[in-house]
């Protein structure tokens, strides 16, 4: 079936059927997209999802082979010239020059955009302040931090003015702390620059800074919508109990109130709507004695579940990534889902961001 039209507002990202294939790989099935002016919009989902490839089809880094997207107003594969002035880009891997200082590779920057001397001045002065490098301006950046580097490469993104930027899992190999300072500069930059901010990411925690998602698994979009109405749309808490007898409490569990229950590990769980309001019936009348009872709230991990069957990890284990083992998802800050494995044409995409300048 042909795309449907693209709509005649302005959207910051608009995207119908978007599709790229390479030899024995449907790296992206017909994405469907409308981002918004000032959003803050995050691609979740597991290794090999699609999301990179998304973002590089976006970018006008590789071409569709299928569908059509318009970013910043300029259509992608038709005038990707005027994409590339009117966006930023910050890749997974790190590209700023170790040798340069932050002040040096600002200017490298606007000279590639054609910035005049004294825009790029000023502008060098007000990005490396928002990011919180102003007094760190004439260092190597050999003698950063992982995080430090990575908010020179926002500060760069966004040197020319951009009416979004895309960040292709900004905080991959950061320490928690890091990270949760560069999310900081992030909603920092999103306030006084009023750009776009379109992200990918794994880790689920990451997912609810953002004012919208969309789940990304093997090329497709399984759902989209804030986090909060994401996770409310599950419907049901889980509950979590260990008893003197956990055989009866399951046979109990479906007699007395109709819920089916799995043993693991864990013990008992079991799903109800409103579990902290249901605890104190759970207790009164199950009929077994219960030792200890766990209550918890929908997570994106559970919102992953219900569109595909699996959770994020079983689809990075599935698509077959040698990943280090990863620990069950939730929404615990912190949780990373997976390690990132090298490939070559990763390499490949770092080096282009030497020469993304339109
Ligand atoms: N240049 C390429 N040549 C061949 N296959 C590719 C290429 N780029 C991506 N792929 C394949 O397309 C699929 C999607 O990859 P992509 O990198 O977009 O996923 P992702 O969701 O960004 O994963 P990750 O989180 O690991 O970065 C994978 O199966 C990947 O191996």
């Amino acid at each position: 079936m042909p795309p449907a039209p693209l709509p005649t507002a302005q959207p910051t990202i608009v995207a119908r059927g978007l599709c790229r294939s390479y030899p024995g790989v449907k790296a992206v099935r017909g994405v469907d997209l409308t981002v918004y002016p000032g959003e803050t919009f995050g691609f979740l989902g597991p290794n090999g999802a699609g999301k990179s490839t998304t973002i590089a089809m976006l970018c006008t880094l590789t071409r569709p082979t299928a569908g059509q997207a318009r970013v910043a107003g300029a259509d992608i594969t038709e005038d990707p010239g005027t994409v590339r002035r009117r966006m930023g880009l910050v890749f997974q891997e790190l590209t700023v020059d170790g040798e340069l200082t932050a002040n040096e590779n600002l200017r490298f920057h606007a000279d590639l955009y054609g910035l005049s001397k004294r825009v790029a001045r000023a502008r060098t002065t007000e990005m490396l302040d928002l990011v919180g490098l102003a007094d760190r301006r004439n260092s190597l950046v050999r003698t950063f931090s992982g995080g430090m580097k990575r908010r020179l490469e926002i500060a760069r993104g966004l040197l020319h003015s951009p009416q979004v930027l895309f960040l292709d899992e900004p905080t991959i190999g950061l320490d928690p702390l890091s990270r949760a300072q560069l999310w900081e500069h992030l909603h920092h930059v999103r306030k006084e620059q009023a750009v776009t901010l379109f992200l990918t990411t794994h880790y689920l925690d990451e997912a609810e800074h953002c004012d919208r998602i969309a789940i990304m698994d093997d090329g497709r979009i399984v759902t989209e919508g804030t986090p909060a109405a994401l996770k409310a749309a599950i419907g049901t808490d889980r509950i979590r109990l260990h008893t003197t007898d956990d055989r009866a409490a399951a046979t109990a569990l479906r007699r007395q109130f109709g819920l089916n229950a799995t043993a693991g590990p864990d013990g008992l769980c079991t799903q109800a709507p409103d579990g902290a309001a249901f605890v104190p019936a759970l207790c009164a009348h199950l009929g077994v004695p219960v030792l200890s009872i766990t209550v918890t709230s929908p997570s994106l991990d559970d919102v992953f579940l219900r569109y595909t069957g699996r959770t994020i990890h079983d689809a990075e284990k599935r698509s077959g990534r040698q990943t280090p083992p990863a620990p069950r998802s939730t929404d615990t800050p912190g949780t990373r889902l997976s390690r990132h494995p090298g490939r070559p044409w990763r390499r490949r995409k770092a080096r282009k961001t030497r020469s993304q300048a339109p």
